[in-house]
């Protein structure tokens, strides 16, 4: 049975899953919830996702949630489709290593990223009103984090090492919203993120679900 993934068409956390299928050129079927409506609250999404966030999957009646252990769970389950991503299990040192990237997302770049969009963008949609000075700050704490990335970028093509991977991916919902959000922080801060940016914003299967995503029968 086709993978579903059920989610919103223009939820970074979804797109951050469907880029992955597209990579891993897995055929899904798309589902989509209205979270304007509060679909994603209703007490069948809950008992399949109990937060009541989008997304999740169902792999044949396997249901599974948190976007970047779907991002893991597809690497591990199709290693030799589509782009690798994650480094091989016996491959110890590059494991840990795209762990080590793979954190540095989660710690370091994703709360700053989301709490700026959250001001800028998604505070407008609920109604509430934006406080600039909050995003400038969020911003000088993040252009703080991407000196770091400037110096791992110049030593090494991708945040752990010559190869992209999921923690690269990971990164592209955010790092492409914040522009929405109104900062060109990503293309400003040096020129190694700078390129790095520009080659993840332009990646072929970002640029599939970008504006929304939908069902994919085959590549
Ligand atoms: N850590 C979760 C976060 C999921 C998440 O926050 N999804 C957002 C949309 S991108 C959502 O459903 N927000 C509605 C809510 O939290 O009530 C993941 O990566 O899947």
């Amino acid at each position: 049975m086709v993978l579903k993934l059920v989610g919103a068409p223009v939820s970074t956390c979804t797109r951050r899953v469907a880029t992955v299928l597209v990579e891993k050129k897995v055929p899904f079927e798309f589902i989509p919830i209205d979270m304007s409506k509060g679909e994603h609250k209703a007490a069948s999404f809950v008992s399949n996702q109990p937060f009541g966030q989008v997304p999740y999957i169902d792999d044949d009646g396997f249901i599974l949630y948190e976007s970047r252990a779907i991002g893991r769970y597809l690497c591990d389950k199709y290693p030799d489709q589509g782009a690798k991503l994650v480094p091989a299990l016996n491959d110890v040192k590059g494991r840990a290593l795209f762990e080590q990237a793979a954190s540095n997302e989660y710690q370091n770049f994703d709360p700053l990223a989301y709490r700026a969009c959250f001001e800028m963008i998604f505070k407008k949609r609920r109604g509430l009103t934006p406080d600039p000075a909050v995003f400038e700050q969020l911003i000088t704490a993040l252009a703080a984090k991407l000196e770091a990335y400037e110096i791992i970028l110049g030593k090494q093509k991708y945040l752990a090492g010559d190869e992209i991977t999921l923690a690269d991916l990971f990164h592209i919902p955010y790092a492409t919203t914040l522009a929405l959000a109104g900062t060109d922080i990503m293309s400003k801060q040096g020129p190694n993120v700078t390129r790095w940016y520009k080659e993840l914003s332009e990646r072929p299967s970002w640029v599939a679900v970008k504006d929304g995503v939908q069902s994919m029968s085959s590549y």
